[in-house]
């Protein structure tokens, strides 16, 4: 597990470190651009062979700073440099200054505009450097600042994104939601031809081929557009992990021993986000749990017992997939709630599958007399009518429960049913259930961002948490997983997980299983959780193209083994 660190955090860390003596505020610049300079190298080795030009983009702060190191560092390597500026060198921060006045030694600096880029800077480098705003990018650009961030991001038909590099991040995106700041065009806001989720048709789409970052990567590299635009991410390191560590150390918090085991890539932060102090939690688990449940002799109900409600007749194809998810992923025993006029259809089906009766709130009632039954799953496929009329009594039982599909819409359609959710309950909405359930915080999720730290997913995520008193495991490409308590965990399917072809009819319901499993066998909700929604994607990356929804749990043996579960 690897953390993302909030803007706020990295400045933080940045101070720390200051403050220590240890370490310069200008030496830290000149690992950033050093750092710059050896990513672009290590992606294009051809680039390091010869010299070539480079367009260098400044901004008013220290992303600007980094920005004269690299041109320097080009320079030194004999490259033609044409570097601009964005503001005033007067206002510079004192290192990026001090990198400016060595950079004029070297070469010239033009103001940035749009019509002097065009002039001199168009089509004409090998490498775009954009150092115009990174962590410090604090509200939505305006007026020309906009029209000229737009036209780097394509937007006036001319295309950089091949040979851009920006540092930290693509300018204008923010860091810790992953939305683009920059406004679109008045008359697409006139027009409200805005109709792209996060409210943001500016980039067209890459921004650029390579996002440098420093010492950990932010949440906005991972969420919303952030994937989209920031072509590929590398981290480099710039010596701060010692004050990394002591900052999360500071808030009592310890990194689960790793000890040999492979740690899944997952991405976590925590705290309260704009907090002056923000604190970073590590959710203590690894691959390990996995095997933890399983032991030699075990009887089967050692690993739990789920009951997956099914829906009517022609209806029973989803809670199957749950069903079989949840028992692939080691529930001791799995069960299937069947309406009467079903049961024909669901018995044909299944094997290893039990089947029990469940027409009425109260046959549910009766089966959840046997206290054995640890999981319950609710939603998919179950119509909503259904959903409503036995949640009373699910929920009531305060089990372990997973809600999805029906079961969501039912309780969005009814405050009572919401108000009996617990702490034991985790919702898996995708976008519009999620709108519907919450509509407040999925419009300022949607609403056009004007600044920074925007309104995140996170955020949506932690709030929708809390509010609902259970936990939520918001789904989409960049799924986050949040407890009421405001712990919270990205895991997202992009970049290097990238599994485009999990969009397929019943993956959701798939993942729906498989955290009932996990809860069957014992582990807690938002470890199982998240670990649910890693090895969903894992086994979508796993199978590869042409999969489909029944293919996600038959790929989960191959997938335990290769983690090296035991
Ligand atoms: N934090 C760290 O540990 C390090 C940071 N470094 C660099 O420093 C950057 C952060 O520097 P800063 O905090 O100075 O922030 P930035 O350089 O990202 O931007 C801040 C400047 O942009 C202005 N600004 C913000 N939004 C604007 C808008 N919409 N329109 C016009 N002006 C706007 C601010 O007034 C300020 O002048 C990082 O992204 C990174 O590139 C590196 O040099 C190395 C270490
Ligand atoms: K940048």
């Amino acid at each position: 597990m690897s953390e993302l660190l909030t803007t706020a955090q990295m400045r933080a860390i940045e101070a720390a470190a200051i403050e220590s003596g240890r370490v310069t505020g200008l030496e830290l610049m000149e690992r950033a651009g050093a750092g710059v300079v050896e990513a672009i190298m290590e992606e294009w080795p051809a680039l390091a062979k010869s010299s070539y030009r480079a367009v260098v983009l400044c901004g008013p702060g220290n992303n600007g700073g980094d920005g004269f190191v690299i041109a320097r560092l080009l320079m030194e390597r004999e490259w033609e440099v044409q570097v601009f500026l964005y503001g005033a060198p007067e206002t510079l921060p004192p290192d990026a200054k001090t990198n400016y006045d060595l950079w004029c030694r070297l070469g010239d600096v033009l103001p940035l505009s749009e019509k002097d880029f065009r002039k001199d800077g168009r089509n004409t480098a090998d490498i775009y450097i954009d150092a115009i705003f990174g962590t410090g990018l604090s509200r939505a650009p305006d007026g020309e600042l906009a029209q000229f961030l737009r036209h780097l991001g394509g937007a006036g038909g001319d295309d950089y994104a091949a040979r851009m590099v920006s540092v930290d991040a693509p300018s204008g995106l923010c860091l810790d939601s992953g939305r683009v700041l920059v406004p679109p065009p008045p008359e697409a806001i006139a027009n409200l031809l805005d109709a792209r989720p996060h409210g943001a048709p500016v980039y067209s789409d890459r921004f650029a081929a390579l996002t440098v970052t420093f010492q950990s990567a932010k949440a906005g590299h991972f969420l919303a557009e952030g994937p989209a635009v920031c072509g590929k991410v590398v981290v480099k390191d710039i010596g701060l992990s010692d004050w990394q560590k002591r900052n999360l150390a500071a808030k009592g918090e310890t990194r689960h021993p790793a000890k040999g085991l492979r740690i899944p890539k997952l991405f976590m932060r925590d705290g309260p986000k704009g907090d002056a102090d923000p604190q970073l939690r590590h959710l203590t688990y690894d691959m390990a749990m996995l095997s933890k449940y399983r032991g030699a002799g075990s009887h089967k109900f050692t690993y739990g017992h789920a009951l997956v409600l099914c829906g009517a007749a022609g209806k029973t194809g989803a809670a199957r997939l749950a069903a079989r998810g949840a028992l692939r992923i080691g529930a001791g025993v799995v069960s299937l709630g069947v309406p009467a006029a079903a049961m024909p259809e669901v018995t044909a089906q299944v094997t290893s599958i039990m089947t029990a009766r469940i027409d009425s709130a109260e046959d549910l009632h009766e089966a959840l007399k046997d206290s054995r039954i640890t999981t319950l799953c609710l939603g998919p496929g179950m119509g909503i009518a259904r959903a409503a009329s036995l949640l009373p009594v699910a929920l009531r039982a305060k089990r372990k429960t997973v809600l999805d599909a029906d079961a969501l819409t039912a309780l969005s359609q009814d405050p009572a049913l919401m108000a009996l959710l617990h702490d034991d309950c985790i919702l898996t909405p995708h976008a519009g259930e999620f709108a519907r359930l919450f509509p407040q915080i999925s419009a300022r999720l949607k609403a056009l961002a004007i600044s920074g730290p925007a309104y995140s997913k996170v955020d949506a995520t932690r709030e929708a948490a809390a509010a609902a008193g259970c936990s939520v495991l918001y789904k989409g490409l960049d799924t986050v997983i949040a407890d009421k308590t405001g712990r919270a965990i990205l895991s997202p399917a992009y970049y290097s997980r990238a599994a485009p072809w999990l969009a397929t009819a019943g993956s959701g319901d798939v993942l729906a299983g498989f955290i009932t499993g996990l809860l069957a066998r014992g582990m807690p909700v938002l470890v199982a959780s998240e670990m649910g929604a890693y090895l969903h994607v894992e086994c979508a990356r796993s199978f590869g193209p042409g999969l489909i929804a029944e293919d996600l749990p038959e790929e989960l043996p191959k997938v335990m083994r290769a983690l090296g579960v035991a």
